[in-house]
C-alpha cells in the first residue's frame, strides 16, 4: 500500500500540560480510530493542527514536537489570531452554520476569508514539505476545502483525496457564499470527493453546474481536463470496541449505578457537543411539553443531557449556550421537586468508556439535530447496546438517518411530532425493541469505520492519475522564435477568429466591440513593408463585422465561412446557399424558447442558432439535449448539420465551416507563410485545414490542434504588434 499523507485540521492527540510536565496522547475521536490503521501499515503521517500550545515553555514545546514525530504527525502550528480567524471566525462562524442551513447564526460582516485561504495555504504548504512520489493524500473536512486546488498545481499528477463530514446544503443555500466558486475549485483539486450520503453528493454536483458552469454525469465531474469521481461513503464507528467497552465490568458497574439511582424512572439521554445545529433546544422543549400535557409521567422520566463544550470563543455558540441553560432552567424549576430533576444537565466531556455507560444505561437515546454530516453518537449507542435493547429516536436530518431507518424518526421542526416519537418510545413492547435493535446492529456491524477508510483509500488508490493537461502557454522564447520566423518572411497571410481572440468574450455578445487599439493594430498589419493579407473569420454575421470593421483595408469572412467581404471588393456568399430548410424550423425554434426563459434565437443566413447562456444552469442544458437530439432526427435529410457547441445548438448549412476559408485566401494572396489564431472549437476546422508549412495558434485553455498556445486577446495583440 503506497504511503498516506492524512491532512486535517486537528491532529487526532491531546496535548496537556500542567506542573508536572506535558504529555501528548493519541485521541480516540472516530476519525482517529478509522484512520489509525492504513495510518501505521503505510508508515504515513498525518498533517494537522495540535491545538493551542501557546502557552507552552519552550522546552515543553520541544518535548511535544519529539512526541508528535513519534507518533508520526506533523504539526501545522497556528497563530492566536489564526485560531480566532480561520478556525472560530470562517470555519466555525462561516461555514459551519452554511452549510447546517442556520442562517441567522452567520455574522452580518464577514472579514475572515483571508485568514482561511493562508491557513489553507501552510497545510498545503507542509503537505508539499513531505510528499514522496507515489503517496496517497487525503484530505478531510471543511476546515480545508482549498488545500486540494492548492495541491493539484504544485503536485498535478499526485492522488488526492478529499472527505466532507459535514452536509454539503442545497444550492442555493451554498450559493449565498460570496467566495463560492474558490470553495468549489479547490475541492475539484482532489481526484476523488466523498461525502456521508447521497443527498450531500448531489447538492454539490449541482452547485458545481451552477456555479462553475461545469457538468457532471452521475458520479463523475470533468473539470480543467481531469475527471473527478465523487462518492458516497458514510462513516462507521469502530464497533468492536463499543461492544468491548460495553461488556466491561467496570462500565456494567457504572449503569448499574446509573439504573439504581434513577430508580422508578425511564431515562432518555442525549450526547452532543454544545452545537446549535444538534437540536439539543427542541429536544428540551419537547420534553417540556410532554411533561405538561402528561402529568403522570413527572417524576418518571428524566433526560441526562450531555453538552461537550464546544468553539466557545465563537459568539454564536456563547448565546447559544445562555438560551439552552436559560431552557434548563425553566424546566427543572416547573417540573421538578426537592427529590427529583428532570433534566440532568452536564455540561463538561466524558471518556468513551463514561460515555458507553450512559448509553448501556438509557432507555431512549435522542439524536436530534437539526442537521447533522453523520452523527456518530447514533451509531455508536446501538454498537453499545450488545444487551439488544434501547430505543433510539433519530432526526431525519441527521446523515445517520440514510442508513438507520428502523429508528424512531423524528423532525425536529415538528415538536407535537417530538411528543409523539418521546410517548411512542416510553411505550414501544420488548419485543419491537428488540427487533429493530437486532436489525440496526446488523447494518452497523457491517459498515464499521474500519470498512469506511479502507473503502474510500482503496478508490482513490485504483484511480488513474490525473495527467497534466500541457494546456500552459507557449513561453517567451517560443514566441520570440515564431515572430522571427514570421518577420523573414517575404510574405504573410493572417487568419484571425474575432471573439475570444481580438475581443475578450462578453456575456452580452453585442458588448464585444473592437477597441481603437485592436483596430489601428489590423490597420498597421496591412502596412508592413512585405505583403501582409489580413483576414477576419468570424461566426458573427456580416451586419456586425461591417459595422465593427467595415472601414478597415482588410478581408472579412462572416457566419463561419459563408459570407465574404474581400478588401475592396463587397459580400458575396461563399458557397450556393439554400435556406429552405430554415422555414420548418421556427416554430420548433420558437416553441423552445417560449418554455426556455433566458434563451434566444439567432437567425444568420445559412445557419440558425439556438443560444441558452443565460437560461437555468440545469435546465437549459436539458432542453438544449433534447432540442438537439429532436432536430437531428427529423433533419436527417436535410442538407445541414446539427452542431451542439458551449451554450448554443447550431443548425448549419453542411459543407460551411472556417476550413473552406483557407483555401480561397491561399488561392488569392499566395503567402509565404499562414498564420491562423482562435480561441473556439470552430476555429479547430481553420488550423487542420492548414498547410503543412502553417502555423496555429490557440487562445486560451483546453485541448487544441494547435502547435502555440496565448493567453488571452491581449497576449495575441501584443504578437501581432511584434510583427509590425
Ligand atoms: O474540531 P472541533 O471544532 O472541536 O469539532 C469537532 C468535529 O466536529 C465535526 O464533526 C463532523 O464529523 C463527524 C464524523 O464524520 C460527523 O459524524 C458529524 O456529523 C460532523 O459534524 C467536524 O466535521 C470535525 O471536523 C470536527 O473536528
Ligand atoms: O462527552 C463526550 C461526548 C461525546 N463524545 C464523542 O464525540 C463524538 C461526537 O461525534 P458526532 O459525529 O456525533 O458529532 P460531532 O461532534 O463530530 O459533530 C462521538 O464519538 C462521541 O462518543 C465524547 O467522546 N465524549
Amino acid at each position: 500500500m503506497p504511503r498516506l499523507l492524512l491532512v486535517s485540521n486537528r491532529l487526532p492527540v491531546t496535548v496537556k500540560a500542567d506542573p508536572r510536565g506535558v504529555t501528548v496522547t493519541p485521541s480516540a475521536g472516530g476519525l482517529a480510530t478509522g484512520l489509525s490503521g492504513p495510518h501505521r501499515s503505510s508508515d504515513g503521517l498525518w498533517i494537522g493542527w495540535p491545538g493551542d500550545v501557546s502557552k507552552l515553555k519552550p522546552e515543553q514545546l520541544a518535548r511535544v514536537n519529539q512526541e508528535l514525530a513519534e507518533l508520526k504527525t506533523v504539526p501545522v502550528q497556528l497563530s492566536a489570531s489564526e485560531v480566532a480567524r480561520y478556525y472560530e471566525g470562517f470555519s466555525n462562524g462561516v461555514l459551519w452554520p452554511l452549510f447546517h442551513y442556520l442562517l441567522h447564526r452567520i455574522p452580518i460582516d464577514v472579514h475572515d476569508w483571508d485568514s482561511y485561504r493562508r491557513v489553507n495555504q501552510r497545510f498545503a504548504d507542509a503537505v508539499i514539505a513531505q510528499y514522496r512520489e507515489d503517496d496517497l493524500i487525503w484530505v478531510h473536512d471543511y476546515q480545508l476545502t482549498l488545500v486540494p486546488g492548492i495541491l493539484r498545481k504544485a503536485l498535478p499528477r499526485a492522488k488526492i483525496g478529499f472527505f466532507l463530514h459535514i452536509p454539503f446544503p442545497a444550492t442555493d443555500i451554498f450559493r449565498i457564499l460570496p467566495w463560492r466558486e474558490e470553495i468549489l475549485d479547490g475541492m475539484l483539486g482532489a481526484d476523488l470527493v466523498g461525502f456521508h450520503t447521497y443527498g450531500y453528493l448531489r447538492h454539490f454536483a449541482k452547485s458545481i453546474v451552477r456555479t462553475l458552469d461545469a457538468s457532471f454525469s452521475i458520479d463523475r465531474v470533468p473539470y480543467q481536463g481531469r475527471t473527478i469521481r465523487l462518492g458516497v461513503f458514510p462513516m462507521g464507528i469502530d464497533v468492536a470496541a463499543f461492544e468491548k467497552l460495553a461488556n466491561d465490568e467496570d462500565v456494567i458497574a457504572q449503569v448499574t449505578g446509573m439504573r439504581e439511582q434513577a430508580k422508578g424512572q425511564q431515562i432518555f439521554l442525549g450526547v452532543d457537543r454544545l452545537d446549535y445545529t444538534k437540536g439539543i433546544q427542541r429536544r428540551l422543549l419537547a420534553m417540556e411539553r410532554l411533561l405538561e400535557r402528561e402529568p403522570r409521567l413527572r417524576g418518571r422520566v428524566r433526560l441526562v443531557q450531555v453538552a461537550v463544550p464546544s468553539r466557545e470563543k465563537v459568539d454564536a455558540y456563547a448565546s447559544f449556550r445562555r438560551e439552552l441553560e436559560e431552557t434548563v432552567g425553566r424546566i427543572n424549576g416547573a417540573y421538578g421537586s426537592v427529590g427529583q430533576t428532570p433534566i440532568h444537565y452536564l455540561y463538561r466531556s466524558f471518556s468513551q468508556k463514561q460515555v458507553t455507560a450512559l448509553y448501556r444505561a438509557a432507555d431512549v437515546m435522542l439524536v436530534t439535530p437539526l442537521r447533522d454530516g453523520m452523527n456518530l453518537v447514533a451509531k455508536e449507542f446501538v454498537a453499545s447496546r450488545t444487551d439488544g435493547d434501547g430505543v433510539l429516536v433519530l432526526s431525519e436530518f441527521a446523515g445517520a438517518f440514510a442508513e438507520l431507518g428502523e429508528a424512531i424518526t423524528v423532525n425536529p421542526h415538528d415538536l407535537d411530532g417530538m411528543v409523539a416519537a418521546y410517548k411512542h418510545a416510553l411505550r414501544m413492547p420488548e419485543e419491537e425493541r428488540r427487533s429493530r435493535m437486532r436489525t440496526l446492529r446488523e447494518r452497523i456491524q457491517r459498515h464499521d469505520v474500519h470498512r469506511w477508510a479502507d473503502s474510500f483509500i482503496a478508490t482513490l488508490e485504483h484511480m488513474p492519475r490525473a495527467e497534466p493537461l500541457g494546456d500552459e502557454s507557449s513561453t517567451s522564447a517560443e514566441i520570440e522564435d515564431l515572430v522571427e520566423r514570421i518577420r523573414e518572411a517575404p510574405s504573410l497571410a493572417l487568419l484571425l477568429d474575432y471573439d475570444g481572440t481580438l475581443a475578450p468574450i462578453e456575456r452580452v455578445p453585442e458588448l464585444a466591440a473592437p477597441t481603437k487599439e485592436v483596430k489601428a493594430l489590423l490597420a498597421s498589419l496591412t502596412h508592413r513593408s512585405r505583403p501582409t493579407d489580413v483576414n477576419v473569420v468570424s461566426g458573427r454575421t456580416r451586419e456586425s463585422l461591417e459595422e465593427w470593421l467595415g472601414d478597415l483595408p482588410i478581408s472579412m469572412y462572416a457566419e463561419h465561412g459563408a459570407w465574404g467581404r474581400e478588401r475592396g471588393q463587397s459580400w458575396v456568399p461563399m458557397r450556393e446557399l439554400n435556406s429552405e430548410w430554415k422555414n420548418s424550423l421556427r416554430t420548433i425554434l420558437n416553441d423552445f424558447t417560449d418554455r426556455t426563459p433566458g434563451s434566444r434565437i439567432e437567425e444568420k443566413w445559412a445557419s440558425i442558432a439556438w443560444h441558452y447562456r443565460m437560461a437555468d444552469a440545469e435546465f437549459g442544458p436539458l432542453q438544449a439535449r433534447e432540442l438537439a437530439t429532436y432536430l437531428t432526427d427529423i433533419l436527417s435529410n436535410a442538407p445541414v448539420e446539427v452542431i451542439h457547441g458551449h451554450k448554443v445548438v447550431e443548425i448549419r448549412q453542411q459543407g460551411i465551416h472556417k476550413g473552406i476559408i483557407v483555401d480561397r485566401v491561399l488561392e488569392r494572396a499566395q503567402p509565404a507563410f499562414v498564420l491562423a489564431i482562435g480561441d473556439d472549437r470552430t476555429d479547430e476546422d481553420m488550423f487542420r485545414a492548414l498547410p503543412p508549412s502553417g502555423v496555429a495558434i490557440h487562445v486560451g485553455k483546453g485541448r487544441s490542434a494547435a502547435t502555440y498556445r496565448l493567453a488571452d486577446p491581449a497576449a495575441v495583440a501584443s504578437l501581432l504588434r511584434a510583427l509590425i
